[in-house]
Parts: C-alpha cells; structure tokens; sequence
C-alpha cells in the first residue's frame, strides 16, 4: 500500500458511501418474466386491467336469482312460492329471462339472469316439488356482485414500483397478463476472501474459519432480490485474486469480504489501490469501519470487512439500500438502556427489543455472529455522546 497522501476520500460518512455506490450502479433495466417467476419482482410499469371482474354480474351465493320485489316479506312462517324456469351455472348462464313470480337456479360465480336482481341462498329455502321454491327469506341484492365491481377493464390497478407479492401476482393473472415487466435483477459476484476460510463441513485446523460471510451475504442478496454469481473463495495471493476477480464480468456489482483493513495480507485493498480505482476506503460506522468501494477494469467493487458482524451490518445498512433503491427501515423507539457514543463514527449496536423498549444486547465485538441472531435490531448511535436511557433512538430491525 502507497504511504503517499491518498487519492481519494477516506472516512466518509453512511449516506455518502451509500449515494457513492449507488452512482456506481447501472441505471434499472427491465425486462418481462411469466406469472410463474415473478413473485418477489419489482414491477417496472402500470398494469392496467385487459377484463373486467368480475366479467358479467353474478350470483355471490350458491341458491336462486329471483327479483327482489316478489320476494319482501317472505319469512319461515310466510315463504314466497317461485317458480324454477331454468339454471344458471358459472360458465353456462341461463339463455331466458326471469319474469315476476319466477326464480333461475343458481351457483357462485354464475351470470345473474336478466329480470331478477337478487339472490336466496339454498339454506333459506325448500324445494316444493319439481318446478317450485318456497323462499323463507327475502332475496337480497346484497348477494349480487356487479360486473367490473373489482375492477373495470382499462383500469390500471398495479402501479410501477411495487414489490410482487403473492396477492399482487395473483391480481396480475385476474387483469390478465400471462407476463409482467419487472426490473432486471442485479448480477452481483460474491467473493470471499483469505487463507483462513473454509467450507461448513470440512476440518477445521487452528486459526480456521467456516466461510459465514458467503452464506449470510448470499441470503441476503437473494432476499434484496439480486442474481448471485458465486465465486467463492480467493486465498491470500495477489495473482489468484486477480485471476479471480477479473472472471467477474457480466456482474453490476463484485461483492467481497476481507482483506479491505490494514494488514499485511488485505490484497483486494492492494490491487484495488495500486492498479485499480478506489471511490472510497474507511466508512464512519462502527461495525464495519474498513469498508471500501472501488472498481477493477470498469465493474465496481464492494468490498465488505471480513469480521462476521461487521459485514453483515455494512451489507444491511449500506448495500442492500443502495441496491435495491429502498431506504434502510428504521423505527423510533425509547432506550431501555444507555448506549454509548462514539466521537466520529455513527455506532450500529446490536440490541433487542422487549415491550416496545429496545435494549443494549451486550457484547458487541465484530467477530461474535451469534449475537447477530440473538439480538433483533441495530440501534443507531449518531457520532457524539451517546444515548441516555429514556432517549428516543433510532432502530433498525435484524
Ligand atoms: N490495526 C488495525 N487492525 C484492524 C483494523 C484497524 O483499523 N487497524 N480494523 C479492524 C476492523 S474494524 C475490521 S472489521 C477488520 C476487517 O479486516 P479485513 O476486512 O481485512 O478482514 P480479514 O482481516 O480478512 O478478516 C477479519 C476477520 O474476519 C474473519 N473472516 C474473514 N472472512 C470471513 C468469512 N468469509 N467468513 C467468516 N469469517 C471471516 C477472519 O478470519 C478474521 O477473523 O480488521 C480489524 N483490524
Ligand atoms: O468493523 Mo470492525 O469489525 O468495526 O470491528
């Protein structure tokens, strides 16, 4: 590493490491996928219904259609005698008309005929022989569903930039869109780096890690929407994380932990500095302070500090924003506990959140992942004295 003045913005805040990645982004494209691929897509344009629905006006009942003004009155004691002139199923509606004193058999879903304009359901009346029913209730309109009383054909009722969600996949399959344009998923490589890091299942020697970054960032990623190209595991050489970052082509984004603070062996931090271009190195935060951005033969570069927590915790409040164009979630909620301040970095304490209180969860050193599951939130501690019990804070949810 160059021991001259650097070249390019160290210590910058949050929100600017997060705006400087996101310009280092490519711009949403967008492309169309079936009904089948889209749950969890981000629709790229207004879908406006190609149907109305429901289609016709129909019966919300399993009973009969009959016209309301015969039918005032009836009651277990005094039923309205109808007579059956025919029935409409869904799919195969009634062809004739129902005319005063008269009723169409009908089922849910099914076309109401023309004349009547209201429905008895079975339960509230009795065959009384084969062509007449004795209604016990009157029929109620209430149980007719108008034509287009969902939505109307020409309507647009699913807006550009809304996440699919199952209900919202199945209403683009009732407007009638076999496909849907959603924003294209951003390729993002995923690289973990240092000789010291294995796979979950192999042995272990002394001073070994299992590869915890790699699996949490690939949930992650998915769960932010991203495509992953896994590149696994590059060692401690310069010539093999060359070789391996330069095969990241075709990604929007190559995405690494380690190997970004100030040991002898953070190569990535090297090449990046030394034959690359940095567009920052350092975040103000704490977790995750070595954070550094840059890009190698034109693909921008994240590269996340190693230590489990601290690369979660960039992920979560610096990547994953600037990815998937969402601000970071956050709630205000009062401190249960005093959370310390920090002079010049904004502090991400892990804290768990009891009877709408959010407390300190203890241990906070950037290698203990298993706080990251026990704990259930990031309280955030802006850069200065700290928050005293009582304070509001903000919090972000794990
Ligand atoms: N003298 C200084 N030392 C360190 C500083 C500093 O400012 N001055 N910063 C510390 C901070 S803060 C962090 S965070 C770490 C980040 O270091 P690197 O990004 O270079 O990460 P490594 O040294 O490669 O690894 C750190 C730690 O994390 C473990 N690790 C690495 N990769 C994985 C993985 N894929 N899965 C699980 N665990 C992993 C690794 O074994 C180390 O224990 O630097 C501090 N040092
Ligand atoms: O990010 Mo480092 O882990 O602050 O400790």
């Amino acid at each position: 590493m160059s021991a001259s003045r650097p070249a390019f913005p160290m210590h910058v805040s949050v929100e600017e490491a997060r705006a400087m990645l996101a310009a280092l982004l490519p711009g949403p494209g967008v492309e169309a996928v079936p009904l089948a691929r889209a749950r969890g897509r981000t629709l790229a344009a207004d879908l406006a219904a190609r149907v109305s629905h429901p289609s016709a006006t129909e019966s919300a009942l399993d009973g009969v259609a009959a016209r309301e003004a015969d039918t005032l009155g009836a009651s277990r004691d005094a039923p309205v005698r109808l007579r059956v002139v025919g029935e409409s199923r869904a799919g195969v509606p009634f062809a004739g008309t129902v005319g005063p004193g008269e009723c169409a058999r009908i089922y849910t879903g099914a076309p109401l005929p023309p004349g009547a304009d209201a429905i008895c359901p079975v339960e509230k009346l009795n065959d009384d022989g084969p062509e007449h029913v004795l209604l016990r209730r009157p029929a109620s309109p209430a149980d007719v569903r108008p034509e287009g009383g969902d939505f109307r054909a020409g309507d647009v009722v699913l807006r550009a930039g809304l996440p699919l969600t199952p209900p919202r996949v199945a209403l683009a399959a009732a407007l009638g869109h076999p496909e849907v344009p959603v924003r294209r998923r951003l390729r993002v490589a995923l690289l973990s780096t240092g000789d010291e890091v294995r796979e979950p299942g192999e042995a272990l020697l002394p001073g070994q890690v299992y590869d915890s970054n790699r699996h949490g960032l690939t949930a992650m990623l998915e769960d932010c929407g991203c495509e992953v190209l896994p590149l696994g595991h590059a060692p401690d050489s310069p010539a093999a994380l060359e070789t391996i970052i330069s095969g990241a082509g075709g990604a929007d984004l190559l995405l690494t932990s380690g190997g970004v603070s100030m040991g002898r062996y953070d190569f990535l931090r090297d090449l990046l500095m030394e034959r690359g271009e940095v567009a920052f190195w350092k975040v103000r935060m704490r977790p995750g302070g070595p954070a550094l951005l840059g890009r190698w033969q034109g693909l921008p570069v994240f590269g996340l500090p190693g230590n489990p927590v601290s690369s979660l915790v960039v992920f979560h409040v610096v990547v994953r924003p600037a990815l998937s164009g969402q601000p970071v979630q956050t709630l205000r909620l009062p401190a249960a506990t005093p959370f310390r301040g920090l002079p010049d970095k904004t502090a991400f304490w892990r804290g768990v959140i009891r009877d709408g209180r959010v407390e300190d969860y203890g241990p906070q050193g950037s290698g203990l992942l298993r706080s990251l599951s026990e704990a259930n939130a990031l309280v955030v501690v802006p850069e200065g004295p700290g928050v005293e019990a009582g304070e509001t804070v903000d919090v972000v949810l794990l």
